[in-house]
């Protein structure tokens, strides 16, 4: 094998990933390695919540299509878009190095979330992060926000709202740490599974191409993302559902917290459960089973309905 093609989005961010795990490549084989630009669905609507357009593998099913016409070689995703069904024909087995998992904060003249007076205006269209906010900040009022990052930026430093939460792996990718204020750790606010969590898809019987990029696999955030996805997994079957759920290893102890809520975040439940690193899958699928059985069947019940 000597030339590998890389199908990715179009935005800033996805380009530097891809490119990102291109140089990596390169450096490490002799091995020439091209990008394929591909728009994706979520990228052709801009400003509607994605919570509205409902249907999952927005920012995917394009890709996918590309590596199944054989097109393109891998996919670079951000697990968090990547949803738990895959194509058949196709994996997801390879999970560079994690970057940060948590939200971050940006505000132009607020330093963090407690600072927010009465009525700040704060952006997000996410419902994860409406839920959590809401419950921990009743006071504030949530606006919708849409846009790439650049696009997001500017609408904060416009003035069109007082702050605004982003994940940070993102803002760190593309050089933007600028205008963070504050990493909201998980007390405050469980980040989406796999947030920060790149993943290389590819075909299922492509060994070649499975040959030269197992180098990228990092253990660590294999185990972590084998735990989070086990647990979105349990927990989503189909549908868009406001959770969270992260796992951070200690030594070799990994200890996963995770929410559920439903849509209007009356209901939220909060669990953590810790076990030994190469449990991931059961702890996942077990803090699922436990969310479920304190109350988060009957939200599951209520989504559906
Ligand atoms: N929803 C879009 C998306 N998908 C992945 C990231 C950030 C990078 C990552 O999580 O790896 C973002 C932007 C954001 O939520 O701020």
């Amino acid at each position: 094998m000597n030339k590998l093609v890389i199908g990715t989005r179009g935005s800033k961010l996805a380009l530097w990933q891809a490119n990102h795990i291109k140089s990596l490549i390169e450096s490490t084989h002799h091995i020439d390695v091209e990008l394929k630009i591909i728009k994706t669905t979520g990228d052709k609507i801009l400003d509607t919540p994605l919570a509205k357009i409902g249907g999952k593998g927005l920012f995917v099913k394009e890709i996918e299509e590309e590596l199944l016409n054989k097109n393109v070689d891998i996919a670079v995703h951000s697990m968090k878009d990547v949803p738990v069904e895959l194509p058949d024909g196709l994996e997801v087995g390879v999970f560079p190095v994690r970057e940060e998992p948590y939200d971050a904060f940006l505000s132009v003249k607020y330093n963090s979330l407690d600072e927010l007076p009465d009525g700040a205006v704060i952006g997000t269209s996410s419902l994860r992060r409406k839920i959590q906010l809401m419950r921990k900040y009743p006071h504030l009022v949530i606006k919708d926000l849409r846009g790439n990052v650049d696009t997001r930026i500017r609408k904060l430093t416009e003035g069109q709202y007082d702050a605004i939460i982003l994940a940070k792996a993102g803002l760190k990718r593309l050089g933007l740490l600028e205008h963070v204020k504050q990493t909201i750790d998980d007390t405050l606010m469980i980040p989406a599974v796999c947030q920060g969590t790149l993943g290389i898809e590819y075909r299922e019987d492509d060994q070649d191409v499975q040959k030269v990029i197992g180098f990228l696999n990092h253990e660590e955030t294999v185990f972590r993302t084998k735990a989070e996805r086990a647990f979105l997994k349990r927990l989503e079957g189909g549908c868009q559902v406001p959770l969270g759920c992260i796992a951070n290893l200690v030594g070799d102890r990994l200890i996963l917290k995770g929410f559920l809520a439903n849509l209007d975040g009356s209901k939220y439940i909060y669990e953590e459960i810790e076990g030994d690193k190469t449990d991931a899958v059961k702890l996942g699928l077990k803090l699922a089973k436990n969310i479920l059985g304190q109350g988060g069947k009957e939200i599951i019940k209520e989504i559906y309905e």
